[in-house]
């Protein structure tokens, strides 16, 4: 029983550790509160075009991957600062290549919401279109 309780309450202290990670990434970096405020115009847009289930698990799949993917970025960019604050050619690239990732999500997420709205406005709400 001991054992048990030493055990949740380390795994609830990992979740406040997320939670605090989380905070961080929402308050301090300017990217991702653009990805925040692209997720609400999603959710948004979703609500008025009244996408079925498929269409919101999409939309909130896609959220949550760009979302992790910066969440890694900036985890990869507070590393490299901390053992390369001199410039060095590795250090660049592991943070290109880290935001080279943010960028995949985002577009193939963009790409994924526009085929979404198209196919809403095309066959469901052709009246929004004229
Ligand atoms: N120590 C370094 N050595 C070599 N190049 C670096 C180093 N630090 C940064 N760079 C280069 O400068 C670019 C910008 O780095 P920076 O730390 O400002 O990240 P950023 O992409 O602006 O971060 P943010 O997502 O917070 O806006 C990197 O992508 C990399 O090419």
């Amino acid at each position: 029983m001991k054992r048990f309780i030493l055990y949740s309450r380390g795994r609830l202290s990992a979740f406040g550790y997320a939670f605090r990670g989380a905070y961080d990434l929402l308050r301090n970096h300017a990217p991702s509160k653009i990805h925040i405020l692209a997720f609400i115009g999603m959710i948004t847009v979703s609500w008025w075009l009244e996408f079925p289930l498929w269409k919101w698990v999409a939309v909130l799949l896609c959220s949550g991957m760009v979302l992790a993917a910066e969440a890694l970025n900036t985890a990869v960019e507070y590393v490299v600062d901390l053992v390369s604050p001199d410039y060095h050619v590795l250090a660049g690239k592991a943070k290109d290549v880290a935001a080279g990732a943010v960028l995949f999500t985002a577009v193939f997420s963009g790409l994924i919401a526009i085929l979404l709205i198209a196919d809403a406005l095309w066959w469901h709400h052709p009246e929004l279109l004229y």
